[in-house]
């Protein structure tokens, strides 16, 4: 699923805002007739691109008739000194757009960095690495796109996806059989059923109860390869809770269907992204020395 300015654009105003509210006091006095400039948006590390459409969603929001070319493309890896995006705008509208823009695009591909670290760890195996719902409220769909395109799928969107039962609905229900006899009575039918299960016995119960996903969760590599073996093919399973980069190599030659890790989106480091205006209008310098006389 790919994004679209439609989806983007509240977000995209919600930054700005954030950065605009009532105006530019430094680069508004500075522009005078605000003449067309160049800039490269470049790359000062490597990594994975994400975040064109948010970069470029930002800059035409508020200049919409701003050249924008792009040089790369979302999942394209980069290195120190790659332009991503050559764009000719007004230099007011570079100095309000700078940090937002290239805010979207660094933590967008601190995210796609990241995953495709981990994808390129397992990539030897079948096995699926998903994301979870840990992130920044009110940004999952962004975090999620990121995941998407540093290699990765997504876990479920939103409570709504399927059933996923979990440690707290279980203690609520009583059991795991409880639980399920339940949600099997009330759920839509389209929809799978997932259990967390921490122990063996609770795999066991949850088979029994005929679910779709078994979640390996918090478990040891021992408890996952005899988890897998009580399972043998009837659910597919799914390791989590703490898999990062030193631990997941073993969990996914152990065979699992999928591993959920909730570190691609709660810890992320920005990929070192920045905008730098070429060819420097005169007009602007005069417009400058022309101010300063005014304040003399
Ligand atoms: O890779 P991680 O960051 O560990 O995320 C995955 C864990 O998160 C979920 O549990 P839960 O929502 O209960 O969170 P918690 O187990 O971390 O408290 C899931 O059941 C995993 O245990």
């Amino acid at each position: 699923m790919k994004v679209n300015r439609f989806m983007i654009r509240p977000l995209i105003e919600m930054g700005l805002r954030e950065e605009l509210s009532s105006g530019d006091t430094t680069g508004g006095f500075l522009v005078g007739d605000d003449p067309i400039q160049t800039a490269n948006i470049y790359a000062k590390g490597k990594g994975i691109v994400c975040g064109m459409l948010f970069a470029d969603e930002t800059i035409r929001t508020i200049e919409p008739e701003a050249r924008i070319e792009y040089l790369v493309e979302d999942g394209d890896e980069v290195e120190p000194g790659t332009v991503l995006m050559r764009v000719q705008a007004r230099a007011s509208t570079f100095f309000v757009i700078e940090r937002s823009a290239l805010d979207w695009l660094q933590q967008m591909s601190g995210i796609a960095t990241k995953t495709r670290r981990y994808r390129d760890l397992i990539k030897h195996t079948k096995v699926r690495i998903t994301d979870t719902r840990k992130g920044w409220p009110g940004l999952r769909m962004v975090q999620k796109y990121a995941v998407r395109v540093g290699g990765a799928h997504n876990h479920i969107f939103n409570l709504a996806n399927c059933v996923l039962v979990k440690d707290n609905h279980i203690k609520i229900a009583g059991s795991i059989t409880e639980a399920v006899k339940i949600l099997r009575a009330s759920a839509q039918h389209t929809f799978k059923f997932e259990v967390e299960c921490e122990t063996l016995e609770m795999v066991d119960e949850a088979l029994k109860a005929g679910v779709e996903i078994i979640m390996f969760d918090n478990m040891d590599l021992e408890e996952m390869r005899e988890g897998l073996k009580l399972v043998n093919g009837r659910a597919m399973t799914e390791a989590s809770g703490g898999i990062n980069e030193t631990t997941i190599v073993p969990i996914a030659e152990l065979g699992v269907d999928v591993i959920s890790i909730g570190d691609l989106t709660h810890t992320v480091k920005a990929l070192d992204i920045s905008l730098d205006v070429k060819d420097i209008k005169p007009s602007a310098h005069r417009t400058i020395s022309r101010l300063k006389q005014l304040s003399n």
